[in-house]
């Protein structure tokens, strides 16, 4: 090949010694990239290659080339005549004691990577996010209906192994129509915020808490006997308490428990059974004046 066609190339492109590592000759593209005046004997390889990639070629490269004559798509780093630091993919071949070399810089590879990592790294990011928000009660951020059922289903699978009590609270505000129609919706919401801190303060991190209607919120509560769940109860009503009302009077909530018995667990209606249970007791708390606990068992 002539020097013109040699020159051609949207590459580099250069043969080196093996032994002394010098520089015997290159195409233009090799010469401007890595800012060579003239080729006399002075530039080598190792000029070219970065630390960590110099350590590859010999330790790794260089014996592969002198057993099999030949290395494809290497990667490496280049260092320019300015000391910029540019990924590029190599081919080597061995012929006699001479190395050719045909180098692709990849800055525009690399960059593409980067960009497709980072790229999937935000969609995963995302896709996350939605995950958990298609859990959550936009308004007062408690699991939803159908993230509490999916949880409560995985609790019940789990205590289907080894029994831990679970009991289910219920618990729906008092007068909350008229809190509505006095005070207009939006304060409403903010009771609503108000309570579902409140529950949120109760319980603890191994129970669940949903809102599981309008204004009725539902509680897992994990490993609690009957009596756990009163307590937990009475201090609702006391929390609930110090959410005051604009006519200086105070909110309420009646609830209802459910506790779910060892020898119910393997009954395939179990969860809706015992929500059935729990709205029974609630139904009796409103019934018998609102503003308590009771239990149907
Ligand atoms: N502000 C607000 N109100 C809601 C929301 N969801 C349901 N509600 C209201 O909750 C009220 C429930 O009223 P009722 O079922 O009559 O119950 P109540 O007035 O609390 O009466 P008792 O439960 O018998 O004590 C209705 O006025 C609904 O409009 C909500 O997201 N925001």
């Amino acid at each position: 090949m002539n020097q013109v066609e040699f020159d051609h190339f949207p590459c580099l492109l250069l043969v080196s010694h093996i032994e002394t590592t010098h520089l015997l000759t290159c195409n233009t593209y090799a010469e401007s990239f890595l800012g060579l005046q003239s080729i006399d004997g002075s530039f080598g390889i190792n000029d070219m290659l970065s630390k960590a990639s110099l350590i590859f070629y010999e330790s790794y490269l260089k014996p592969i080339l002198l057993s099999n004559g030949m290395c494809k798509e290497v990667q490496l780093t280049l260092l320019t005549h300015t000391g910029e630091r540019v990924p590029a993919v190599a081919h080597i071949t061995l012929k006699e004691a001479a190395l050719y070399w045909a180098i692709y810089p990849a800055q525009e590879r690399d960059k593409l990577y980067q960009e497709l990592v980072s790229a999937r790294e935000n969609l995963e990011a995302k896709t996350e996010e939605l995950t958990r928000l298609t859990r959550l009660d936009p308004l007062t951020s408690l699991l939803n209906r159908r993230a509490l059922t999916a949880d409560l289903n995985k609790i019940i699978t789990l205590i289907k192994r080894k029994y831990v009590p679970v009991c289910l609270v219920l618990i729906d505000i008092d007068f909350f129509k008229p809190i509505n129609d006095n005070f207009g919706h939006e304060y409403g919401d903010e009771v609503l915020i108000k309570l579902a801190a409140v529950l949120k303060g109760v319980v603890r991190e191994s129970d669940l808490v949903a809102r599981w209607g309008g204004e009725e919120f539902l509680l897992v509560l994990y490993n609690a006997n009957v009596d756990d769940a009163f307590s937990y109860c009475d201090r609702i009503h006391e929390a609930v308490r110090d959410i005051d009302l604009p006519d200086n009077k105070h909110l309420t909530v009646s609830i209802g428990i459910a506790n779910v018995k060892q020898e119910d667990i393997s009954d395939s209606e179990v969860i809706s059974k015992n929500i059935h249970v729990a709205d029974s007791a609630l139904y009796i708390a409103k019934k018998s004046g609102r503003n308590q606990t009771q239990l149907v068992s």
